[in-house]
């Protein structure tokens, strides 16, 4: 911050479009060489020229806009302090329901059954991590619909993010864990795979979101659990997790979506019974187009089953448009004839379903933890909105209705968390096997209630914000962001009818001879 010290009445001596000041927030900006090319207009900055613009400024735009342009500031007011909190990379936000109430610093001299030291510490790392180098592409990526960086990529293998997206598990044993004395990878528990799911989340930024190697996280967890051949399965992981090598699971077709009796793909035994020959298609494969390996679903002689195929020049990959950024790399790809060695079955042949509904427990329940967080931010936007925001001379925050729908997300948002961290301390007590007989019910109702909780969220969060909420960019980019895209948690990984009925079936095998 510049260390010159004015007055107001230095200040209010530059009021003119060609030498024009103003004060936001105690501190003073020179707007002169700026007006033209400032994306309000110059008209709005002469009327407040000289002036205490802090009302003005906070109605309009976001705090981080003041960050962008920190070198207009030209000093602050002589005996005046900002008053504005200036988040940077790491901190905690003291908003109320901003963070979850483990990690809320109202709450920080309290301990909290399920997060110990190594949680607190993975949540600080993270955080910083993710705001100053994940951020900051996410949000360059979002829009220009690019795939994320090698850079990137590098730098989260480096630090063993990749690795910690797998959950708990052998893979993690012996890594340096964002540069150490984090968390070992031998404690690493379902409640840091949490923190890891929920802080990589933040940024908002949804289609970058699944661009950054989701299409790895749901595929290698099946490889790690179901690839027979140990030696293969050693070196592919090492190659995926060191970011050399991409990966993602390639089930849904356009004949069929999560409906794997319909799907077409076939995997057909080569005459030598050395190899599968595949022929077939699937859409809307997250991460296909950079993908080296896929993850396949294949229908073989006598069911269904999942081979882990290599790119090759028989594999075709086109870009599929959907409502959020390219940046996904969400694709349409043709197999054909593509050959590939029969130690590559996941599995047992014929019996892919259970590789398959083993593996969605951990998408699913990752995915709970991403929507509850992104419903969270979203709260948090509605908030500082509502507080922000004057009309006729008071705050939306003033009227009941507001802090009626405001209520009405905080419970929505804190059932989710609570909801969330009960199933993941189950996790923790269960085997992988275990989890897939008493997990996968509860955890498909929790998506599905997350999902429903998020349609809510942004249908409230759009009407709080107004015509602001239907803007790409300025105040109310996230909930724009958030009202266009929430539907991909609702129908990746399970829609919600399905997981709705799923919950209640599951609940059912375990139904006793009881009467009413
Ligand atoms: C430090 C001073 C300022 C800077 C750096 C600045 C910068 C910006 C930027 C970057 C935007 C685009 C926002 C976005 O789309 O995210 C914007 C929009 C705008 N600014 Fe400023 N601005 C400043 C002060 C002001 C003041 C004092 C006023 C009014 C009195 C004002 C009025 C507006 C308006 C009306 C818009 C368009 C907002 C909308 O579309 O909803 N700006 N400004």
């Amino acid at each position: 911050m510049p260390s010159a010290t004015l007055s107001r009445k230095e200040v209010s001596k530059h009021d003119t479009e060609e030498d024009l000041w103003v004060i936001v927030d105690h501190k003073v900006y020179d707007l002169s060489d700026f007006v033209d090319a400032h994306p309000g207009g110059s008209v709005v900055l002469t009327q407040v020229a000289g002036q205490d613009a802090t009302q003005a400024f906070y109605n309009l735009h976001r705090h981080e806009i003041l960050q962008q342009y920190s070198k207009l500031c030209i000093g602050v007011l002589d005996n005046e302090l900002p008053e504005v909190i200036d988040p940077q990379p790491g901190d905690l936000s003291r908003v109320p329901y901003a963070e979850p109430l483990w990690l809320a610093p109202q709450f920080a001299q309290f301990t909290n059954q399920y997060y110990k030291d190594s949680h607190r510490r993975l949540q600080k790392a993270m955080r910083v991590f993710v705001e100053v180098h994940v951020t900051p592409e996410a949000k360059e990526k979002e829009k220009d619909g690019t795939f994320i960086s090698q850079g990137l990529i590098d730098k989260m293998a480096e630090a063993n993010i990749l690795a910690m997206r797998l959950g708990p598990g052998k893979h993690l044993h012996g890594r340096v864990i964002l540069g150490g004395g984090v968390v070992e990878g031998e404690e690493f528990d379902y409640f840091h795979d949490l923190i890891v799911s929920q802080e990589l989340t933040r940024h908002g930024q949804r289609g970058f979101q699944d661009g950054n190697m989701a299409g790895m996280t749901i595929s290698l967890t099946a490889v790690r659990q179901w690839l027979n051949n140990e030696k293969l399965r050693d070196r592919i992981t090492e190659e995926v997790l060191s970011g050399k090598k991409k990966m993602s699971l390639a089930i849904t077709e356009a004949f069929a979506g999560s409906d794997v009796a319909g799907l077409r793909t076939t995997a057909e035994v080569s005459d030598d019974g050395q190899h599968y020959i595949i022929n077939g298609t699937k859409k809307w494969i997250t991460n296909g187009m950079f993908s080296d390996y896929f993850v396949t679903g294949c229908k073989t002689k006598k069911g269904f089953s999942v081979i882990l195929v290599p790119k090759t020049e028989e594999v075709e990959v086109k870009l599929i448009k959907t409502s959020y950024s390219t940046a996904a790399a969400t694709t349409y790809i043709q197999f054909n004839n593509v050959k590939v060695p029969r130690d590559h079955l996941l599995g047992e042949e014929d019996n892919g379903f259970k590789v398959i509904m083993s593996n969605f427990n951990h998408e699913r329940w990752m995915m709970s933890c991403m929507v509850t967080r992104w419903t969270r931010t979203i709260l948090t936007d509605c908030l500082l909105w509502s507080h922000q925001r004057h009309i006729a001379s008071k705050p939306l925050i003033a009227q009941p209705l507001i802090r009626h729908k405001l209520a009405r997300l905080i419970s929505l948002v804190e059932a989710n968390q609570a909801w969330l961290e009960s199933l993941t301390h189950q996790m923790n007590g269960m085997t992988y096997a275990q989890q897939s007989v008493l997990l996968s019910g509860p955890i498909g109702l929790l998506k599905a209630f997350a999902t429903r909780s998020a349609h809510e969220v942004a249908d409230e969060a759009t009407n709080i914000f107004g015509g602001r909420g239907l803007t790409v960019g300025g105040m109310g980019a996230k909930v724009e962001m958030f009202h266009r895209t929430y539907k991909f948690d609702a129908i990746l990984g399970g829609t919600e009818e399905v997981l709705m009925d799923l919950g209640v079936r599951q609940a059912m095998r375990f139904m006793p001879n009881a009467k009413l």
